[in-house]
């Protein structure tokens, strides 16, 4: 290359040199602008701020190699000090990466500390990773610096305070700025509690519909939170206490009753498996199979289990046998003659009469149906209470069979209950002609105190009686026997009641004849 065409080059070059320097001049004007607030305020402003970085990061070298010439030429032409911290303040913030330290020593100084107050943010923003306390605190400073939509001047202020204190906080320490930080958040919150009041619920919708939304507003908004969820139990409040705490004490008491009352039955029932039957009873049980038997068993025995009352039948009879066997004062046809409601109604005596006394439903009504074998004469029901008078049977002419009213439970009302008791009473302690009272009592419950209120009257009246077990075809014939010997035992002192207990089912015929047999001779001997 000859000398003309190198010089040309090296012009050329220089002019080109010029040219970027204007350029990036003019650049440089438009950076001081927006340098002139250098935490700017208001939306967008940051990110603006950002922006400008990050475009100027990414100019060419050719570029940033012209506006550092330039910016050494300005610092040379221009000595105010103010304008330099901008420069300087440009230079760290804009071209980090372009700085080689070849300024001058205050401009380096400035650059250091802007550089800090950089990193000091980049340590926060890391230490969020890490804790997440310390996020909400980070980002709360942030706020603070930024300033934006604090509630009052008095809280813009401390902002501003604990943003200085955080520019001063410069070792890079991620543990340390992060307690600062903390210490700062506390304070805040102290004094945001002192003086602000908290919002309402609408108010907190709104900030958090907001989405520029202040996380200073957000922990007062937590604040009341953890105020609900204190859950205060007065101990002298009974609603708090639950039921099983004993504070109920009628529920206790009661079931202690009920329990002593279980024991007491419990008792009962031991006591009565403990009953030994004598062996004339257990005899007697067994040969006119009396108790709950099965139908095999009645049949194996020779009798005939499609009739009603099949052990009330002679086995392998004829009626010719039957008739010869059978008492013929039971031949005879039943016939209602009477019904008394009050003394005064009660018929004339003209024959001796047998009664049939009991609770109700007890079975009178059908056991008078089973001994005269003319089912469908006497109503029966399974309600108790069917039988409401005294009802007066004639057995031919020889005998009078009489039906009571039951007493103790019933559907009646109790006036009239007490009314047919009575009626009771008064019949077996004043009626003439009345040779015996067939006591009913069910084999299954036994003798209850109203049964012993009516022994009592008619042992004080001397009216004769007999204990005659019903229903025994629904328990064991064991049991049978068992109650036969409690009654027997019960009884033994008095006087009045005629032994031995009669046990007779009208459902199986079991005992009827036995008791025929009883009834006929006292039919037989009486005399009016
Ligand atoms: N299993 C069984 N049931 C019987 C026996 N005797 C009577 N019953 C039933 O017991 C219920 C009451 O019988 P009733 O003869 O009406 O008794 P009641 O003593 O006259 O009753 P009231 O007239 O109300 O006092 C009826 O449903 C009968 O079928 C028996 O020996 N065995
Ligand atoms: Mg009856």
């Amino acid at each position: 290359m000859s000398t003309e065409a190198r010089v040309k080059l090296k012009l050329t070059k220089k002019n080109k040199f010029k040219l970027s320097t204007s350029k990036n001049s003019v650049r440089t004007k438009d950076a001081e602008k927006s340098m002139d607030k250098p935490f700017p305020r208001g939306k967008g402003s940051r990110g603006n701020f950002r922006k400008n970085v990050r475009t100027k990061g990414i100019q060419s070298g050719e570029e940033r190699v012209g506006r550092d010439f330039d910016e050494r030429e300005k610092l040379r032409a221009d000595y105010n000090g103010r304008k330099k911290r901008v420069y300087a303040r440009e230079e760290t913030g804009q071209n980090r990466k372009s700085y080689n330290g070849t300024t001058t020593s205050k401009k380096v100084k400035e650059e250091v500390v802007a550089k800090i107050r950089v990193r000091s943010r980049w340590v926060s923003s890391k230490s969020d990773n890490a804790n997440s306390e310390a996020k909400n605190s980070s980002t709360k400073v942030k706020a603070k610096e930024e300033n934006v939509n604090l509630p009052n001047a008095k809280q813009r202020t401390k902002a501003k305070e604990a943003c200085k204190k955080e520019s001063v906080m410069t070792d890079g320490n991620g543990t340390g700025l992060m307690k600062k930080q903390r210490e700062q958040k506390s304070d805040f919150i102290k004094d945001k509690n002192q003086n602000v009041a908290f919002p309402s619920s609408s108010t907190k919708k709104k900030s958090r519909v907001k989405a520029g939304l202040d996380d200073d507003v957000e922990m007062t908004n937590d604040q009341p939170k953890k105020k609900k969820r204190v859950i205060r139990i007065d101990p002298h409040d009974i609603s708090n206490k639950r039921l099983d705490d004993g504070i109920v004490t009628s529920g206790t008491t009661k079931d202690k009753k009920k329990e002593s009352e279980e024991k007491l039955e419990m008792s009962k029932n031991a006591q009565f498996r403990a009953i030994q039957p004598s062996p004339s009873i257990l005899s007697f049980v067994e040969n006119n199979l009396l108790g709950r038997r099965r139908s095999i068993e009645i049949k194996r025995a020779g009798y005939n289990i499609d009739l009603s009352a099949p052990l009330d039948n002679i086995p392998f009879s004829t009626s010719s046998e039957r008739e010869r066997v059978e008492e013929n004062i039971f031949r005879n046809k039943l016939e209602f003659f009477a019904a008394a409601k009050v003394s005064s109604s009660f018929p004339p005596p003209s024959l001796p009469e047998i009664a049939f006394a009991g609770r109700s439903n007890v079975g009178k009504s059908s056991l008078l149906n089973a001994l005269t074998r003319q089912w469908g004469v006497v109503r029966t029901s399974d309600k108790p209470g069917l039988t409401q008078s005294i009802n007066f049977f004639n057995l031919g002419s020889k005998l009078c069979l009489v039906d009571l009213p039951g007493y103790g439970f019933a559907y009646a009302k109790e006036e009239v209950k007490e009314a047919w008791e009575e009626l009771v009473k008064e019949y077996v302690s004043t009626r003439v002609g009345l040779k015996r009272v067939c006591l009913l009592i069910d084999t299954k419950w036994g003798m209850k105190p109203r049964d012993h209120e009516l022994i009592e009257l008619m042992e004080s009246y001397q009216t004769k009686y007999q204990i005659v077990l019903t229903k025994t075809d629904v328990v064991f014939p064991i049991d049978v026997a068992r109650r036969a010997m409690q009654i027997e035992e019960s009884l033994k002192e008095n006087k009045s009641v005629v032994q031995p207990t009669m046990m007779v089912s009208s459902k199986s015929g079991a005992g009827i004849r036995c008791l025929r047999t009883v009834l006929t001779k006292i039919a037989r001997f009486a005399k009016l």
